[in-house]
């Protein structure tokens, strides 16, 4: 290199010297020239480095920063930031979605609106939107900035618990029964029709379960053609009356005839025999599977007279059971509670539970099958202004009774337990799993957990302490304790509750009185509570 250089110098000198100098040979050097210039020094490395830097800085980390689910690590680095959402932080979060305004879906990314036509905010429709808990979620919704389209039926709902927002350009209300279809453009879509209230959802059992399947193929099918992302609120029922305390999102609802399986195979027993309340499962190695519901199986005695197959499908009761035997002695007797496959399949709790079953199970298959952005909640007792008064739930049942200075009803002995949640902070568990980038199932519920004496006891001191207990008989097929396990909940969406019983069953108080009385001084819709 270097002599090309003395090279080139000496024809230079001579350039300047004479005049002439073939022109060929002058353009071949001019080209050649600052390829030479790039290779000296390492300089084509420094080109390329610089290449590299200028394609990461304007290729991936903008996409990056559009993706809109990206900004959810963003919300786990400010925990509190969602628990009073307010216009600034709601903004924030905007900046995030609007590139992608419409981007919830992958159908709808890619920033195709026209410039002059771009949102604000999202549109999102709320199911049951104008329930108790529907209607405290469209006042969040509605305060962060999004247009919100309620749809409701009115069977539980009520348009009182919308109205204060009739005049909001960003606010819609159909009258409409989420088994018909409904087509609307939509980024996202809170699924929450479905009346919760046993005494509610039992009052027609059929409507029950088609709301939670059809209803929800429904919204699943709607979610998938317009690529709006999906939540579904399932229930704490899902458990039945669980076995396993606090309840766990992996706790799968145990099938007797698996646990019976298991018990057989892992034991040396000839027989294992299982009890609970009312009903005994008799397995012996090599023979059918039964249930009893009276007597059982003693040392050396029958099976009862009524017997049940445990096939979880089929309810087939048989007089006088083809495959029966005469078991010498059960040697293992385990207590296993009662099991919903069993008695809630076939139980007038049914209609709830299994349609939140199977309503868990459409919207993973549409998420697995069809690529449906979704999210599981299962919700835990809440409580809060707006409630049904007179639902028969017991909070409600019990504030209005205090108020009415009639007896509070305690069912069974009283000792039966849940746990109560505000209803602020369920919605701000929905939401935070909403814009998360977890699927679920999340349990959201407050554990502080009461038997049905201690919350009367608390109702009392809040409301009126001389109020009275009166005990009636249980309903059928009632869970005997429930409290969520909220690790999951803390750990990926950074939620809590945060409002205890004490503090918020006063603030559902004034809004009862003012409902049952007509007493219209004082504030009945505001759901919120300062967590200071
Ligand atoms: O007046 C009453 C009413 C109810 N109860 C008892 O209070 C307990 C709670 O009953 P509720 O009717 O309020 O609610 P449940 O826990 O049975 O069902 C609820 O579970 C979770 C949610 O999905 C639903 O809101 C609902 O299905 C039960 O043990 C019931 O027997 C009373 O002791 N007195």
């Amino acid at each position: 290199m270097g002599s090309e250089l003395i090279f080139r110098g000496h024809e230079d000198t001579q350039h300047e010297t004479d005049s002439y100098s073939p022109k060929p040979h002058k353009r071949w050097l001019s080209f050649t020239r600052p390829i030479r210039y790039v290779l000296r020094e390492q300089r084509l490395v420094f080109v390329l480095v610089g290449i590299v830097i200028a394609t990461l800085f304007f290729t991936i980390l903008p996409s990056s920063s559009r993706n809109p689910y990206v900004h959810h690590h963003k919300y786990e680095q400010i925990p509190d930031s969602l628990a009073h959402i307010s216009r600034e932080s709601a903004s924030t979060t905007y900046k995030f979605y609007e590139p992608h305004v419409a981007a919830f879906g992958s159908m709808n990314s890619g920033g195709k609106i026209p410039l002059g036509l771009k949102r604000k905010g999202l549109r999102i429709v709320v199911t049951g939107g104008a329930g108790f808990v529907g209607s405290h979620l469209v006042d969040r919704l509605i305060e962060r900035g999004d247009s919100v389209i309620v749809v409701d039926n009115f069977f539980t709902g009520r348009k009182e618990n919308v109205m204060h927002h009739f005049k909001n350009p960003r606010f819609e209300l159909i009258r409409h029964d989420v088994v018909e279809p409904l087509l609307l453009e939509v980024d996202q879509i809170y699924h929450l029709a479905c009346p919760a209230s046993p005494v509610h959802y039992k009052h027609n059992p059929v409507k029950t379960i088609k709301t939670n399947v059809v209803g929800t193929l429904n919204m699943l099918g709607l979610a998938k053609r317009v690529g709006a992302r999906f939540l579904l609120t399932s229930t704490s029922e899902v458990y039945g009356d669980p076995l396993q305390h606090p309840q766990v999102e992996t706790y799968w609802a145990t099938s007797i005839q698996s646990l019976v399986n298991k018990l057989v195979q892992v034991s040396s027993a000839k027989a294992v025999r299982l009890t609970c309340a009312r009903h005994e499962a008799c397995v012996v190695k090599g023979l059918s599977v039964f249930v009893s519901s009276h007597g059982g199986v003693g040392g050396g005695g029958r099976l009862g007279m009524s017997l049940l197959t445990l096939d979880p499908i089929q309810d087939t009761r048989v007089k006088e059971p083809r495959n029966w035997r005469v078991i010498n002695r059960p040697v293992h007797i385990f207590n296993f509670g009662q099991s919903k496959r069993v008695t809630g399949a076939r139980g007038v709790r049914s209609c709830y539970d299994e349609g939140k079953r199977t309503a868990e199970t459409l919207t993973m298959d549409y998420h697995r099958g069809a690529g449906v952005e979704v999210r599981i909640a299962r919700i835990f007792n809440t409580y809060g202004p707006r409630m049904c008064i007179d639902d028969g739930r017991v909070v409600s049942n019990f504030v209005a009774q205090a108020l009415r200075k009639e007896p509070l009803t305690v069912y069974g002995d009283g000792k039966q337990t849940r746990s109560f949640q505000y209803v602020s902070d369920l919605v701000e568990g929905l939401m935070r799993l909403m814009e998360g980038e977890h699927v679920g199932p999340f349990n959201l519920g407050n554990p502080g957990e009461f038997t049905m004496l201690e919350l009367a006891q608390v109702v009392q001191e809040t409301i009126d302490p001389n109020a009275r207990i009166e005990f009636r008989p249980n309903t059928e097929d009632d869970p005997h304790k429930r409290k969520p396990d909220i690790t999951k909940a803390k750990d990926l969406l950074g939620w809590e509750p945060k409002v205890s019983l004490r503090k918020g069953l006063p603030l559902m108080v004034s809004d009862f009185r003012q409902r049952i009385f007509g007493d219209h001084k004082e504030d009945s819709t505001t759901s919120t509570v300062s967590t200071a």
